[in-house]
């Protein structure tokens, strides 16, 4: 085992709410997160009906089945398999939230209902290069931002993850586009070194989706550039662009 490995189990022991998960059989420190986010915005309730996008291993699931009850229902969907939980009302799909096959699964799932609350607290592969993560993060979650307007009931919350950078108050604007209420926040459960944010957005509007949003420039970019290096020029000469006009 190198020295870096021992440095990271060491800090893990340390580490609060990695211990506090174990103990009290939550699958991931994530749960707190949820936990404290929902004591603070009140976004979920006894009986919701809860879409969680990036579920696995499931430590939010657990959070929201246990604030839904008995009457709530749980649909997460994540790349990974998700070993399941011992509830009837919660499922579990594998496969890519970016895909609209995946998004049908849901609705299936759920027919007639429709959600109250789409949480996401889906990453993306992290490459340790600020602005890349930063980038794939964006793509991420306007893509969640797009499935809350597809599946959520009017007036019904979403709640998302978001690695900071330059492009985050860009996208709390649009976020504010379908929300009554937006607050960017981070609970106590998110370590302070991490570039994590939620954000947390309170009654749809039942504004439908537009096209236009900055996700096709997104994928432009990562259709037009391999490699992370590029993509991370790519988007310098983006805020140079936008800095000049
Ligand atoms: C930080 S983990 C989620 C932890 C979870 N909230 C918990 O408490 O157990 C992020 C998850 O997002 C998932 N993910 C990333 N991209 C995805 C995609 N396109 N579709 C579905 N899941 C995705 C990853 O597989 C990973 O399991």
């Amino acid at each position: 085992m190198g020295r870096k490995d021992k440095r990271w189990i060491l800090q893990r022991k340390k580490d609060f709410y990695y211990n506090l998960a174990k103990k009290q059989k939550y699958r991931s420190r994530a749960t707190f997160k949820l936990f404290q986010l929902n004591e603070k915005f009140r976004f979920m309730k006894e009986g919701d009906i809860v879409v969680d996008l990036g579920c696995a291993p499931g430590g939010w699931l657990q959070a929201a089945r246990e604030i839904v009850g008995d009457r709530g229902f749980v649909v997460g969907v994540d790349l990974q398999s998700v070993k399941p939980l011992p509830y009837d009302n919660v499922k579990t799909i594998k496969g890519d939230m970016t895909k609209e096959e995946t998004i049908q699964k849901i609705r299936e799932i759920l027919y007639p209902a429709k959600p109250t609350v789409v949480i996401s607290d889906a990453s993306p592969n992290i490459s340790g290069v600020w602005d890349v993560d930063h980038a794939r993060s964006i793509e991420l979650t306007t893509i969640a931002l797009k499935i809350a307007t597809q599946l959520l009931k009017e007036r019904g919350n979403f709640v998302v993850k978001v690695f900071q950078g330059d492009m985050f108050m860009d996208y709390v604007s649009l976020v504010e586009k379908y929300f009554e209420k937006v607050y960017p926040t981070k609970p106590r459960a998110s370590r302070k070194e991490s570039s994590e944010v939620y954000v947390v957005a309170k009654r749809y509007t039942g504004k439908p989706w537009e096209e236009e949003e900055p996700i096709k420039k997104e994928e432009k970019i990562e259709e037009q550039i391999g490699t992370e290096e590029l993509l991370a020029k790519k988007i310098k000469e983006m805020r140079k662009l936008k800095a000049n006009k």
